[in-house]
């Protein structure tokens, strides 16, 4: 029986994903034409690699397709419903930093707390004729954060699936919910980050799926990796 290990096919995972399974000797022998996305670990045909998008690779494990992947915490999160009982973190891998985050204005002087926000959001429709608006991607952490944590119930989510950070000064939402790292875009969109407004710190993480057919094995690699990542 094969085992599917998901990698992201592109972008800032890619590369640093590749490099830790190297550290636990398992080289991936990349194909030759970028446009394939299936590959072979050298000298061990058990491991079918699979290169998916981050976003995929978390859906994917939710289904038990693949059996383990390298992707984010927040898409893990932001993905799957009922998260922990369909995957398992088996390591935080060190890299892809990020964090999502609550941002308003900077010009909200009022507005440093979830607690502030909540007033705004209560006041918002009787000042402005509407609810406040957030733009974001993360759908599902903004509802969980919003609604079941901090009790704000009247606001609307504005699907905005990139630029999120220029949503305020377009018009197009109040405020934001999005993944910063440096925090350079949000300070660039005049933008800041709630004291008490970080819904998660991510990280790149290898997951598996309790999904699998073999278990055994997956729990087998994956001790093999996070062996590797605790020696350096
Ligand atoms: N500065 C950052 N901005 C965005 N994502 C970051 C950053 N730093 C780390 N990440 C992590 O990388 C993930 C996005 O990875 P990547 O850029 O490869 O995906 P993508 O191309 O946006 O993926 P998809 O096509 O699946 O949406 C984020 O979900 C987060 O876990
Ligand atoms: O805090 P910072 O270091 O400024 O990073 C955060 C920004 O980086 C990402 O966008 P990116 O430009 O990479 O494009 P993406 O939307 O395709 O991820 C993310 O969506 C944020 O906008």
């Amino acid at each position: 029986m094969t085992i599917t290990l998901a990698l992201p096919s592109k972008g800032r995972l890619k590369e640093q994903a590749l490099d830790v399974l190297e550290k636990a000797g398992l080289k991936v022998i990349l194909p030759k034409d970028q446009r394939n996305y299936r590959a072979q670990v050298e000298g061990d045909s058990r491991i079918d690699i699979l290169f998916l998008s981050a976003s995929e690779i978390a859906r994917e494990l939710g289904y038990g397709s693949v059996d383990l992947g390298v992707t984010g915490e927040d898409l893990i999160r932001e993905s799957l419903s009922s998260a922990d009982e369909r995957v398992q973190i088996e390591a935080r891998l060190g890299f892809g930093h990020a964090d999502v985050v609550v941002a308003v204005p900077e010009v909200w002087y009022d507005v440093s707390t979830m607690a502030d926000l909540d007033d705004v959001a209560a006041e918002y429709r009787q000042r402005h004729g509407r609810r406040m608006r957030i733009a974001t991607k993360y759908w599902r952490l903004t509802q969980q954060f919003f609604s079941q944590m901090h009790g704000i119930q009247v606001y609307r989510i504005v699907e905005s699936l990139g630029a999120t950070e220029g949503a305020p000064a377009s018009g197009s939402a109040d405020i934001i919910v999005d993944i910063t790292s440096t925090g350079s875009t949000l300070q660039a969109n005049h933008l800041k980050v709630l004291e008490d407004g970080i819904i998660l710190k991510s990280e790149a993480c290898l997951v598996s799926s309790r999904r699998s057919a073999d278990p055994a094995a997956v729990a087998a690699l994956a001790q093999r990796i996070q062996a590797a990542i605790a020696h350096g």
